[in-house]
């Protein structure tokens, strides 16, 4: 089906990072899914890592976008340029008159509108007969899970918008649940608290290094961090020390959010398959399954051993590039799309 000189992209168009895995090369492609418009022009200044640097520094005529908030489209165009960058970027010089097979992850509980926004915008981007992949099946294939075979797979996805959680048997998701609560959340639970209790305002940038450095789910090592903001009452900047027990009390919204996901998943699993995974456990993928002892917590909370992918960022890319090679799953996608 894919030819010696065909170019094979696997990409997971994530909505805090978008990463592109090339058949026989691995990873090609991590940046930020930012894009730095210039609204005057409507021309992209920058896109991915440089565009990041700039979200929350840009002069007035300048708006860095994340064009897939909360792991929808919001911003067709902007995606569509995004995509482009990301899809020349990877095929670097070689075969430039090639136009790559491309098979894009999406979330679950994108609607059909949304997806063909992403066809349509992988195909603008110079791509043939874009494929479209439910994250969950990319993340497990991604984290080894056996999903061809007649046992249940539980995978727990949590990336920058979107926590998704399913069950997998026989190439085939069985139950699943997607919610809009991940990362970002996070990162939005602990701006609010800072502003709550300190009347500090301080930026996306920020709350996201204070969730890496001293954020976590469950009983884990004190520590104290410093941050700057602007003061909402001087209107001038202020620096404070902030704990890691606020930030994670900070957390608890969002963190019992998925919970509670992976519990109602759980709940709609069939017996059979819930007693596969009692016996193997449950995958943890996606960025946000590193913030410190989530797995933990996690396991406390439904009493199953829970593991972490090996590379949880890179594992929806590795899984959307790795479904080439499994024709029966492909098989179904095309016709699943088909109908
Ligand atoms: N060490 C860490 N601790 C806590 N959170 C982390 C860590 N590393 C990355 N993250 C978070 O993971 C999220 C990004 O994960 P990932 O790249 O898997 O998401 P995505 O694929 O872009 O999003 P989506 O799957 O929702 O489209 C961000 O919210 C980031 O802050």
């Amino acid at each position: 089906m894919f030819n010696l000189f065909s170019k094979d992209l696997g990409i997971d168009l994530g909505t805090a990072n978008t990463v592109v895995h090339a058949k026989g090369k691995g990873i090609v492609v991590r940046e930020p899914s930012v894009v730095a418009m210039d609204i005057t022009t409507k021309t992209p200044m920058a896109v991915g890592d440089s565009a990041k640097e700039m979200i929350g520094r840009t002069p007035s005529n300048i708006v860095a976008i994340r064009p897939l908030k909360d792991g929808v489209i919001s911003d067709f165009n902007v995606t569509q340029k995004m995509l482009k960058y990301f899809i020349s970027r990877a095929l670097g010089t070689e075969h430039p008159y090639i136009r790559p097979r491309v098979v894009i992850c999406v979330p679950s509980g994108v609607t059909p509108v949304e997806e063909r926004a992403v066809k349509e915008a992988a195909m603008a981007a110079g791509a043939k007969d874009p494929i479209i992949l439910e994250e969950p099946m990319a993340a497990a294939i991604g984290a080894g899970l056996p999903v061809s075979e007649p046992t249940g797979n539980m995978i727990v996805d949590i990336g920058g918008g979107t926590t998704e959680v399913a069950v997998i048997s026989l190439g085939g998701i069985v139950t699943s649940r997607s919610i809009r609560v991940a990362g970002d959340e996070m990162d939005d639970a602990i701006i609010a608290h800072i502003k709550r209790r300190y009347n500090l305002m301080v930026g996306y940038r920020t709350a996201e290094t204070l969730k890496f450095e001293i954020g976590y789910a469950y009983q884990a090592e004190k520590g104290t961090y410093t941050v700057r903001g602007r003061d909402l009452l001087t209107g001038l900047p202020k620096t404070i020390e902030v704990t890691s027990e606020e930030i994670q009390e900070a957390l608890q919204e969002p963190v019992m959010a998925i919970v509670d996901a992976v519990k109602s998943c759980l709940e709609k699993t069939p017996p059979e398959l819930s007693s596969d995974i009692m016996d193997r456990g449950i995958m943890m993928a996606g960025g946000g399954s590193l913030l410190r002892n989530l797995d933990r917590l996690l396991s406390e909370e439904t009493g199953i051993a829970v593991h972490i992918a090996e590379d949880p960022l890179s594992c929806v890319a590795i899984g959307t590039g790795n479904v080439l090679e499994h024709a029966e799953i492909l098989r179904r996608i095309a016709a699943s799309q088909k109908s």
